[in-house]
């Protein structure tokens, strides 16, 4: 038997960058062979095994052949007799096709090492469309290399076309699209990934609500001249750019998708958005089975950007029950993450990034004013049972109304 390291360890190191996971590939044996030497087998569909030791994953030397629809309707050929280029040529990209044998040799049977020192995503052969959600992977990389200068070959992009026109995609379950998507939002620029589904036809299949945001036209003064999509992506960029967390990205992602309901009679404006948004977002996070979590988050920047934005001004009262609508009281965090992604909506145009957003701040300021008023405080004075709420209501209130005219006369 001989043992080869594989994909994404062979193509980080090569790319200089830290190694997460070793996957090894083992050719010329049989699982009892590798069982006999103490490894545990955990593949279910296909012969993977853990090392007894390390942990590490060991994968007999497959040939896979499609026999159904979406990504589990394969058979494997395992056996001891498939070799490494035969293993290598089902594989996705090029720049994971490469395998490093013990005594360190390359093997690049087809073309990775050109490919990455070309900073190109390209397929490995036809076969690559047997796999729909290779269509989503290969967005995944892109998102994540983009900043090293890597693209996605022409034929490549046609391939994903092809698929994304199949139908195929609609038979990835919600938890693959969901898993690829959660793990595009963390890399360095998402933007991409959304970027790159939509030239190749499959957000309108997989996010109907985020393609129909395409040529929505928004005021110019607002947003120099920038489409829907075009504005949400530029604001998710600029998410990943300043490292907002993965649940603030997405927020920002759906934050607008009220505009696609918008009738295109009332274009550039979209009076009432931030309402009209929720259900498709509500849509969309039930339909990938989003964390509840995101899809809170996602919620309330939908249904409050707005009021984020005009702060300064709110009304104490309005400001107070902007505070209890967004629960601040219970959820400070999910505020704060509110507060963020309203700001990078705001700064999500081309002549914005750099601007102020005094907004931020100023709900800062009056949320700590708030949060100044102490129940201790009012029990001691007396107040009992829904007297309290209502007393702890009208403090805030006051609160509020102080730290507006403080704030206005500085
Ligand atoms: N649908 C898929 C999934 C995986 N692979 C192959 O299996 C390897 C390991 O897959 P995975 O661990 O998902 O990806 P990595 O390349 O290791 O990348 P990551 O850093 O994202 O884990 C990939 O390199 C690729 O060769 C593939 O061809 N098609």
């Amino acid at each position: 038997m001989k043992i080869y390291l594989v994909g994404g360890a062979v193509r980080d190191a090569l790319l200089g960058l830290p190694i997460k996971d070793r996957d090894h590939l083992v050719v010329g044996a049989s699982i009892t062979q590798m069982q006999q030497q103490g490894f545990r087998q955990v593949g279910k569909s296909f012969p993977v095994f853990l090392h007894p030791d390390s942990g590490e994953e060991y994968a007999l030397a497959r040939t896979e052949r499609k026999t159904g629809y979406g990504y589990g309707g394969f058979d494997f050929d395992a056996a001891p007799t498939v070799t490494l280029e035969q293993d290598l040529i089902r594989r996705d990209l090029t720049i994971n096709a490469m395998a490093r044998d013990s005594e360190g040799q390359l093997h690049d049977p087809h073309g990775g090492m050109a490919d990455l020192n070309a900073r190109i995503l390209r397929h490995v052969s036809p076969a690559f469309v047997e796999d729909p959600l290779r269509v989503l992977r290969v967005a995944r990389f892109a998102a994540r290399f983009h900043h090293l200068g890597f693209t996605v070959a022409a034929q490549t992009l046609r391939l994903m076309q092809q698929l994304s026109d199949s139908g195929e995609l609609a038979h990835l379950s919600a938890e693959r699209v969901w898993q690829e998507t959660e793990r595009a939002l963390a890399e360095p620029n998402p933007e991409i990934y959304f970027e790159l589904l939509h030239q190749c036809g499959a957000l309108a299949v997989l996010f109907p609500e985020l393609a129909a945001l395409q040529g929505v036209a928004q005021p110019e003064a607002y947003h120099g001249g920038l489409d829907a999509l075009a504005h949400t992506l530029l604001a998710l960029q600029l998410a990943a750019t300043e490292q907002a967390p993965p649940s603030v990205r997405f927020a920002v992602l759906l934050h607008d998708l009220g505009k696609a309901l918008t009738p295109k009679s009332e274009w550039p404006r979209h009076i009432g958005h931030e309402s009209a948004g929720l259900k498709p977002v509500k849509a969309l996070c039930e339909r990938l089975r989003v964390p509840n979590e995101w899809r809170d988050l996602a919620l309330q920047v939908c249904a409050q950007h707005l009021n984020v934005h005009r702060a300064l001004t709110l009304k104490p009262s309005t400001l107070l029950k902007l505070f209890d609508r967004c629960d601040v009281w219970r959820k400070p965090e999910r505020f704060s993450h509110t507060l963020d992604a309203s700001r990078l909506d705001a700064i999500g145009r081309p002549d914005q990034q750099q601007a102020a957003y005094p907004a931020q701040a100023y709900l800062q300021g009056a949320l700590a004013a708030a949060n100044r008023v102490c129940v201790k405080a009012i029990v001691a004075d007396g107040f009992k049972g829904p007297a309290i709420r209502e007393e702890l209501s009208q403090r805030r209130l006051l609160a509020l109304a102080q730290f507006k005219a403080r704030e206005s006369n500085s």
